[in-house]
């Protein structure tokens, strides 16, 4: 695990040529990498700058977003044509000519959880539950901060009822999620496979800021003969399996119009 890895926006020219030669393919977190952290889900907006990158991205490199989002409301906020998106941490992936759901037979567990949650969770004020297809999110940023050890408490509680669900965690967030071998990195392997991006010329590249996104990073720097590079996007330098980094989603967007304008120049 790094601590400190190099800014690959302030060390532009050693990032590329980490890719020696090869093209990247990019996956692409939402919340905290390309949207800024908001108090509410529907509030991280991502800047109209960011998508006119990533719609320039895509006419010269496969595009693909990650995201711990429902599917629909990532394809929703990004809005962009024709890229890969993967909702619900992988579970829930979709793109041109490509539809894969694992874990479809865990829904009536995830509807049993929701129930639960809401009920439990319902007198707390400023606790969010947001059920995205194969995932909860029990959101505490709003919470009052003496409600927090309460609220983990029923989380955990519930989990603890519900064996074939297993608990995440992320930024002042509790996730519920199905209890199988599934996360971003193996659905970034899977998408690899899927769209015939395993090549020598190709370089998966993962931009993300957090711990569902260490799966793709630790993924990607076993995947294979080609490897792939992990970015993550902190403001403090903290463990990770990336080995680059940017400091927040500014930053990122900075970073993609440059990666635009040196493979639009290649
Ligand atoms: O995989 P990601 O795209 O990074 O999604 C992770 C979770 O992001 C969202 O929650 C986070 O962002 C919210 C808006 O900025 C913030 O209010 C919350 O505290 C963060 O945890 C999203 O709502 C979740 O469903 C995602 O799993």
């Amino acid at each position: 695990m790094a601590l400190s890895t190099p800014s690959a926006f302030a060390e532009f020219d050693a990032f590329t040529a980490a890719l020696d030669g090869r093209r990247p393919a990019l996956f692409l977190d939402y919340d905290g990498t390309l949207a800024a952290i908001a108090p509410r889900p529907e509030l991280a907006v991502m800047p109209d700058g960011a998508r006119a990158v990533v719609r320039r991205l895509a006419a010269l490199c496969p595009v693909a977003f990650v995201s711990g989002r429902d599917l629909d409301d990532l394809t929703r906020m990004v809005a962009v044509d024709g890229l890969v998106y993967a909702g619900s941490h992988g579970f829930d992936l979709r793109g041109p000519g490509l539809r894969r759901q694992v874990g479809v037979e865990y829904l009536g567990d995830l509807d049993t959880a929701e129930g639960l949650l809401r009920d439990r969770l319902g007198g707390f004020t400023g606790v969010l539950v947001e059920r995205k297809r194969f995932a909860i999110a029990v959101h505490t940023r709003q919470a009052a901060p003496g409600d927090k050890p309460a609220v983990a408490d029923a989380v955990r509680t519930l989990v603890g009822e519900q064996p074939r669900l297993r608990l995440t965690g992320g930024k002042e967030l509790y996730e519920l999620r199905p209890d199988l071998p599934w996360d971003k990195g193996r659905a970034v392997l899977a998408l690899l496979e899927t769209l015939g991006l395993q090549g020598a010329d190709t370089l998966p590249v993962y931009l993300g800021d957090d711990e569902t996104d260490e799966d793709a990073f630790r993924a990607l720097a076993e995947h294979g003969p080609s490897g792939g590079i992990g970015i993550r996007v902190m403001e403090e330098p903290a463990p990770t399996a990336a080995t680059w980094s940017l400091r927040d989603p500014d930053e990122a967007v900075a970073f993609l119009g440059r990666l635009a304008d040196w493979l639009a120049a290649a």
